[in-house]
């Protein structure tokens, strides 16, 4: 929780896995067990966001109760290796809109994955862990928290170190399910799947009242993977990303720069900022945004939009101008006035075939897409995961034969737009757009969205068409 107003209305996406799921293999039963489930787990989350939890304990969460539920493939319930174990992986990741001179639970870090992990009863709480537990202080001091910078722990290591912050361990029979054991054997011996149980990693993303956004995935991995393998769940930029950055849209009175510090709204009377900088002002500046080195000069010198080299059939914001420059910020804002500055934010959850997520850096190519070409989220992520996007090209022939590069992507997009106008008086507009994009059969998700009269309403799908 923060002590700061709640400003944000709280957004929420969950997975439970994408893959060949067809509907000829989905009897009813199935189906209505999976919807259940999510419902229950979406209702649960949301509850807690409206009540005020973190994003990132309410994705955590979320994701403990899928963890707990053998109908996913996580915790309870994990297929199983080659050699018949059970090697679970988790990932968590967090940004924010805040003001990030405020140092915020896990935004030191930023995320903290666990992987070939055995017997930990929740996989996200010992990503949680590690996340929260650094090693040192903002202000360098050494924290007696067992913690470090590592984002990736592996094995028997973190495991000691689970026994040690006291996380739950359970034998291996607990984690044993007949369905998933059933489906490692006709794996070995290359028989066909009589039904569609869910394949995948589960996730959560979720923004709270504050503006943070979380993100948590957590996975056995995929069915008869070898030993020692690791996939794209507990890999940054693979299976999970969340970031934040400030984007202006300069307005016809572009003149001198705000640095709002996020607090917002202090309006500097000195140095210009119009794109044509001096190199006497560009000094100036750099005093106020910190030693930006490159990333300030981008901010500096406006560059046309980049055509994109596939133009997504539709946008999340179609009416949004695109922005012609881009702040790389790692921290402070640079916006100027008589602009728009946006601080954005996005995070992303993904699930399929994570060999192909982890040759294609995949959702760190989403992020890169939002961020350097101002893509929406939506365009992002159907440029990647969506039907004939890069995921599904990077299978080729095997392309709908072997699973390759199947997969989706779950996630939220978070402006927060600061319109100084000519006033100086700061305009503020807040929302999260839920996204979801897949390349396959159908992906588990579950998700709020506003409804007419404001109303939040709940969306329970597999297919891109409903289930029936
Ligand atoms: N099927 C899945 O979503 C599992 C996960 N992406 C992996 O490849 O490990």
């Amino acid at each position: 929780m923060s002590d700061e107003p709640a400003t944000f209305k709280p957004a929420l996406i969950l997975h439970g896995g994408a893959g060949n799921i067809q509907r000829a293999k989905l009897p009813p039963d199935l189906y209505a067990k999976h919807h259940a489930s999510l419902q229950s787990y979406l209702r649960s989350t949301y509850t807690l966001l409206k009540e005020g939890a973190s994003a990132l304990d309410a994705a955590v969460h979320a994701v403990s109760l899928m963890e707990d539920d053998e109908l996913f493939n996580c915790g309870r319930g994990s297929v199983f290796t080659t050699a018949g174990t059970i090697e679970m992986e988790a990932s968590i990741m967090v940004a924010t809109v805040q003001d990030p001179d405020q140092n915020r639970p896990g935004e030191m870090k930023k995320a903290a994955a666990v992987m070939n992990v055995r017997n930990v009863r929740h996989p996200i709480q010992l990503a949680r862990e590690s996340l929260l537990r650094t090693g040192y202080t903002p202000d360098g001091k050494t924290k007696k928290d067992g913690g470090s910078m590592h984002p990736q722990l592996a094995g028997p290591h973190v495991e000691t170190l689970a026994r040690e912050w006291g996380l739950e361990f359970k034998p291996d029979e607990w984690f044993w399910t007949q369905r998933r054991w059933d489906e490692h054997r006709r794996g070995l011996e290359g028989k066909e799947e009589p039904i569609s149980l869910s394949q995948g990693t589960v996730g959560c993303v979720c923004l709270d009242q504050w503006g943070n956004l979380a993100v948590a995935t957590s996975t056995g991995g995929k069915t008869n993977k070898l030993p020692g393998r690791i996939g794209d769940t507990p890999t940054l930029g693979a299976g999970f990303w969340a970031d934040a950055w400030d984007v202006t849209f300069p307005g016809p009175e572009a003149a001198s720069p705000v640095i709002p510090n996020s607090k917002v709204g202090a309006v500097s009377a000195t140095p210009r900022c119009t794109g044509n900088l001096a190199t006497s002002t560009m000094a100036s500046v750099q005093e106020f945004c910190g030693n930006l080195g490159d990333s300030l000069r981008s901010c500096l010198a406006p560059r046309s939009q980049p055509e994109s080299p596939d133009p997504p059939a539709y946008s999340s914001r179609s009416s949004s101008p695109r922005a012609s420059v881009v702040v790389q910020v790692s921290g402070k804002s640079c916006c100027m006035r008589g602009s728009t500055c946006a601080r954005k934010a996005i995070a992303i959850s993904g699930t399929g075939d994570g060999d192909a997520f982890l040759r294609l850096a995949a959702a760190h190519s989403v992020a890169s897409l939002s961020r350097l070409q101002n893509y929406s989220l939506t365009e992002a992520v159907k440029f990647v995961a969506g039907s004939n996007g890069a995921l599904q090209r990077s299978a080729g022939p095997r392309w709908g034969v072997t699973g390759e590069g199947e997969g989706g992507f779950i996630g939220i997009e978070l402006d927060e737009e600061h319109s100084t106008r000519s006033t100086g008086r700061l305009e503020k507009l807040r929302r999260g757009n839920v996204v979801c994009d897949y390349n396959c059969g159908g992906m588990w998700r579950a998700w709020v969205e506003p409804g007419q009269n404001g109303k939040d309403v709940e969306r329970i799908m597999v297919f891109r068409e409903k289930y029936e």
